[in-house]
């Protein structure tokens, strides 16, 4: 069975582990403190290893689950000998070369939240360190928890736009709608899950079909009807340019980050 230790255990490392199948693979988790690391390996039903040096020595793939400015400290501390995946947004994997060592085997991967479901939509790249039966193993680990996307590495900040932070501007679509549903006289809990559904449903017709979102539209838009209305308004009130901009945004916050 494969090991795998995280280092850090918050919302993305706990949302993988939620989705990983225990009994494919053995994992444990080492966070900032023994005490609250207990507590969450206790939740998740996993292994709290005693420390990171302990997590280390005693997986085959080592997870970077922290916030990126913590893992210099934690690359300066430890030498990890270990294949070694990071999930940091704007880390490249030459900022991680820099704080470890040429022979390094690294992987960058960029989950989503959705792994918590068995849905995320997963970015990966490798450096030359990595052989390809361990770069065939961490794939494998992250398609048991949704879709993987072997990207190169230019594409990672666009990708972790599009798929890393996009949920969170999903919520907030679904959000503004169902808000207009209680505007409107619905209850919110209501309103929320009718858009929620049909968001879902909207998203499945698009991924089993070869039209385009834009055909898509259209045929939604009866001549002199009502859909044809918020279509119009949406582009009064930028409604493209404005998604455009917030994943601009994103994208180079993600440069930003980066050494
Ligand atoms: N939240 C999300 O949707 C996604 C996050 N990511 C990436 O995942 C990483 C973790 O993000 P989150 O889980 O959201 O953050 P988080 O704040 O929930 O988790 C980070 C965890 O690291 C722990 N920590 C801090 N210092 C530590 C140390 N020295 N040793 C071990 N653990 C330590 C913290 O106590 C915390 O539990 C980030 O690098 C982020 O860019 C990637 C994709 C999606
Ligand atoms: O907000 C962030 O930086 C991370 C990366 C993608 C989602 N959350």
């Amino acid at each position: 069975m494969i090991a795998i230790g995280f280092i850090g255990a918050g919302k993305m490392a706990s949302a993988i582990i939620n989705g990983l199948d225990k009994d494919k693979f053995n994992i444990q988790i080492s966070g900032r403190t023994l005490d609250t690391t207990q507590k969450t390996a206790h939740t998740l039903g996993i292994k709290a290893a005693a420390s990171h040096t302990e997590l280390i020595e005693s997986s085959d793939i080592v997870v970077l689950a922290v916030k990126p400015h913590i893992i210099p400290s934690i690359l300066a501390a430890y030498q990890i000998n270990k294949p070694l995946v990071s999930i940091a947004a704007g880390m490249t994997l030459s900022d991680l070369e820099a704080l470890t060592t040429s022979k390094q085997p690294l992987i960058r991967v960029m989950p989503n939240i959705n792994a918590t479901i068995q849905k995320s939509t997963t970015g990966i790249t490798r450096n030359t360190n990595v052989s390809d039966s361990t770069f065939a193993t961490v794939t494998a680990i992250f398609e048991s928890i949704g879709s993987v996307h072997e990207l190169a590495e230019k594409d990672f900040g666009t990708f972790t736009a599009l798929a890393g932070s996009s949920p969170a501007y999903i919520y907030m679509f679904i959000d503004a709608m169902s808000r207009a549903g209680v505007l409107h006289g619905m209850p919110k809990d209501v309103s929320t899950k009718i858009v929620a559904e049909t968001v879902l449903a909207s998203a499945e017709m698009l991924l089993s079909s070869d039209l385009n979102p834009w055909t898509l539209v259209d045929n939604v838009s009866s001549p002199g009807g009502t859909t044809v209305a918020g279509v119009v308004s949406l582009e009064q009130n930028n409604f493209v340019a404005t998604v455009i901009d917030a994943i601009t945004a994103t994208v180079d916050k993600n440069k930003a980050m980066s050494n």
